[in-house]
Parts: structure tokens; sequence; C-alpha cells
């Protein structure tokens, strides 16, 4: 496998400040490794307060760790050389309303230390790529969030980087605005670019990204390819079979399945159907229900395997960890608001 564009060990982020109760210490990031690879789209998935914004900070360079370590593109995390290879777009990109997205993407060409010629060059791929030729000299005060967000992306990929780093880039877009990132995010990857983004928002996730890893409570619950972060040995397999009507009393099912090993299943009358809901280990089992259950004489109306969706999963991982429970301390000696950031936050 080819080397990691994101390499992660065991990176932490402890925030400490004052409050009225006291000295206040938060682990928003506990001993986080990951690794994404050239290509890639990589979804950091967790609820609020999980401490996806504070990780990708960190990679950034704009959060000091308290431990740990990581490299972008084999650059330490925070070097010049690491940076100068990320496009970055934050959660809400603020643009002067003054600019068009044309003389917007100059503006910030020029704070990378772009050429004007060289901004040239690239703007107009960049505003056809987004979706936004046609419309860029017009004030951004006439954009919608889409756009706007469109506009972020072209500005995030002004100087050609090898990583994209996007912080909840559909977040507070309507479903329109939505797919048309969706669709920019496609095509970069189509084109070969890696992209690291986070998101709390799991239909997203689920239809951009390759690999995930849902994080809670500043801790990796999970880590994988979509498909396999269900649990796969968890299938649930839904049988319907007609009954003489409502009055009818349900069959010793244990029994019609007596030859195989003891099913763990749920019987359920819907109208003039037994429904059993039973979790199978996978096609054998499933082939040996049906088997029986013909043998058995019983005919089969409905037969559907279910397998856990990505939001069953992130439920079943994350919902004991949704709150945000930060320790105190008591310690009277601390010096200012914020310490042991080295002054970055
Ligand atoms: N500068 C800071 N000082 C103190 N605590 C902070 C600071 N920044 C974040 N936190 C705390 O760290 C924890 C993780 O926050 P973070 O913003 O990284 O989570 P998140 O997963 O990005 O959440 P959201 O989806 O709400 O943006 C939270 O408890 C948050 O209150």
């Amino acid at each position: 496998m080819s080397e990691p564009i994101v390499d992660v060990h065991q990176l932490r982020k402890t925030y400490r400040s004052l409050s009225l109760t006291g000295r206040r210490r938060i682990d928003a990031v506990r001993g986080v490794s990951l690794q994404a690879y050239p290509g890639e789209v990589f979804g950091l998935l967790g609820p609020n307060g999980a401490g996806k914004t504070t990780l990708i900070k960190m990679l950034l360079g704009v959060v000091k760790p308290s431990g740990g370590d990581a490299t972008l593109l084999g650059q330490p995390i925070g070097s010049s050389a690491a940076r100068s290879r990320v496009g970055y777009l934050p959660e809400s990109l603020r643009v002067d309303r003054h600019h068009s997205a044309r003389s917007a993407l100059r503006y910030y060409g020029r704070m990378s230390g772009m050429t004007a010629a060289e901004i040239r060059a690239q703007s107009d791929d960049l505003l056809k790529l987004v979706g936004l030729e046609g419309r860029d000299r017009e004030s951004v005060r006439r954009f919608s969030k889409g756009m706007y967000q469109r506009l972020g992306l072209a500005q995030a990929l002004l100087h050609d980087p090898d990583l994209l780093v996007l912080d909840e880039p559909t977040d507070g877009l309507d479903p329109v605005g939505r797919n048309e990132v969706r669709k920019v995010i496609d095509r970069l990857r189509d084109s070969g670019k890696t992209i690291f983004l986070n998101s709390h928002i799991l239909q997203e996730v689920e239809m951009v990204c390759t690999r995930v890893a849902i994080l809670a409570k500043g801790e990796i619950k999970a880590i994988g390819p979509i498909d396999e972060l269900a649990h796969r040995d968890e299938q649930k397999l839904i049988v319907e079979v007609p009954c003489d009507g409502p009055d009818d009393r349900p069959p010793d099912w244990q029994a019609i399945f007596a030859d195989g090993e003891p099913l763990e299943l749920e019987s359920t009358q819907v109208r003039d159907a037994f429904r059993l809901t039973i979790a199978v280990a996978g096609q054998d089992q499933i082939n040996g229900v049906v088997d029986r259950l013909r043998g058995a004489g019983r005919s089969i109306w409905r037969l559907e395997v279910r397998r856990e969706s990505l939001e069953e999963t992130f439920m079943r991982l994350v919902e004991t960890d949704t709150v945000d429970r930060p320790s105190s301390e008591t310690d009277s000696e601390v010096p200012s608001a914020v310490v042991g950031d080295g002054g970055q936050q």
C-alpha cells in the first residue's frame, strides 16, 4: 500500500480554562490514530463536541497538540512544507461582500503568495469545476449559501494542493446546495485528489466517503470502509408467512427450526401474517430458514435481509457518548484563562 497522506499517531488535545467553578479541563482529542491514503475521500464522523474540528485544526497547525504526532504528505503537521500542499475549507469561510467570485480568488491567491498570472491560469478552470462560470463577476452578496461554499472550495483548490481538508462542507446548506457541493467533491475524487472531511451528517458521509472514522468524546470508536463498519455478523432476516387471520395462534417456531441451531427470533402478527425477525450469521443460515419453513408447508410472502445502516452503527457506537462532560479540577495556580497551548488554541 502507498504511503499515507494523513498519518496520525496517538494525537491528543487537552484544553484548560478557568471558569467561575474552578479550573476546567477538556480532553477534546484523546489519543487518536488514523491514516488516509492517496485518492481517498476520508470522512471523520461524530456528534457535536466529538473533537472533529480540534483534530482538523491540529492537522493544519492551528492548534498545538498536547501529545502524539502526525504528518501530512510526509511532513510534520504545522510545518510550512505540510501547509503549502494542503487546501482548507473552514466551517464558515468569510468572503468580504464587496468581492465577486473572481476577485475573491485573486485576493486569496495573493494571500498565499501566487502571482497574478498563476491566479488567472487557475481561476477559469476552478470556476468551471465548481459551477460558478458565468456568475464569477457578480457580487457574492447575491450568492446562495451553496454558491458561497463552492467558491470556498475553489479558494481551497487555488494552489493545486495534494490534500483538501473540508470542515463540515455541507453544513447549513439546503438539499440543492448539498447536492451541488457533493458533485464537486465527486469530481475532485475522480480527478485523484485526496480529501479529508469532517461532518456530523451521516447521509453526506455515506454518499461521498470511501472510508470513515467514527469519533466520539475524542476517541475513535470505529474506522474502515463504510460497508465494513456495519456488523456483518448481525444481519436480520425478516420473513412474513401467511396465517389464518388475527386469531390464528403462532406455531412453535423453534420446533420448525429444531434440527438446526436454536434461532434468536421474534415473532409478531401483522394482520394476516406472522412476521419473524431472525438474527442470522450468513447465507447458509438464511437458506436453512427458508428450507425449514417450506418443509413445514409454510408459504413465504416476504423475505428481507437487513444489515445495520451507517446510522444504526453510529448510534450504537456513540449513543452513550454524545453528552460532553468536562472534568473539573481545583488547581488554583492557573496563570491565564487558557494554558498549555504555547499560545496557540
Ligand atoms: N478553544 C477551546 N477551549 C476550550 N474548549 C474547547 C475549545 N475548542 C473546543 N473545545 C471543546 O472541545 C470539545 C471538542 O470540540 P470540537 O469543536 O473539536 O468538536 P466537534 O466535533 O468539531 O463539534 P461540532 O460538530 O459541534 O463542531 C468540546 O467539548 C468543545 O467545547
